[in-house]
């Protein structure tokens, strides 16, 4: 990922004002190649669900490289996001766990809830977001692995305490 980020922005309508500013700041900010909005617009009410999995299949169809996603707490677009395979959604409203979210668990997904966060310390965490890029030859990726392996019903939900990656 070395050119600019690919990015998707969704919400429900409880985190559409906080998704339009967030949409601005990421469509001027040079790391950000494109920005594609899923929805919901102004008076629409599309439950937060739909907006998680529909930013979530764009990424795991590869066709964004993130998705920043509220809804009134970060947590219903973070489950729904989660349920497409191969997508690693968080609900993160401080700057270590934004960070560790890249960095530890390679989440391609982040977010937000307007009930939650103050809109100016949202917009400060999704500039910093778009400064972390997972390595994969960090100590991390192997757990980021099991995780895929989990899903993937390779280890049947078994994992041996104790064992290492
Ligand atoms: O925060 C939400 C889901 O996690 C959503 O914006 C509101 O959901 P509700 O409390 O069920 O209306």
């Amino acid at each position: 990922m070395t050119d600019g980020l690919r990015l998707v922005v969704g919400a429900d309508d409880a985190g559409y004002e906080y998704k339009e500013i967030l949409k601005r700041d990421l469509e001027a900010d040079p790391r950000v190649a494109s920005v594609v909005d899923v929805g919901v617009g102004d008076d629409e009410h599309t439950v937060y669900p739909k907006i998680g999995a529909a930013a979530a299949r764009l990424v795991a169809a590869g066709e964004a490289d993130r998705a920043l996603l509220v809804c009134g707490t970060g947590l219903g677009v973070a489950i729904s996001a989660n349920k497409v395979p191969g997508v690693r959604a968080v609900t993160a409203h401080d700057s270590f766990s934004v960070e560790r979210s890249v960095l530890s668990n390679d989440a391609q997904v982040l977010c937000f809830g307007q009930r939650v966060v103050g809109i100016e310390l949202a917009r400060r965490l999704a500039r910093e977001w778009l400064g972390y890029r997972f390595d994969p030859s960090s100590a991390s990726a192997p757990k980021v692995a099991a995780i895929g392996e989990i899903e993937e019903g390779l280890v049947e939900g078994e994992v041996t305490p104790g064992a290492s990656c």
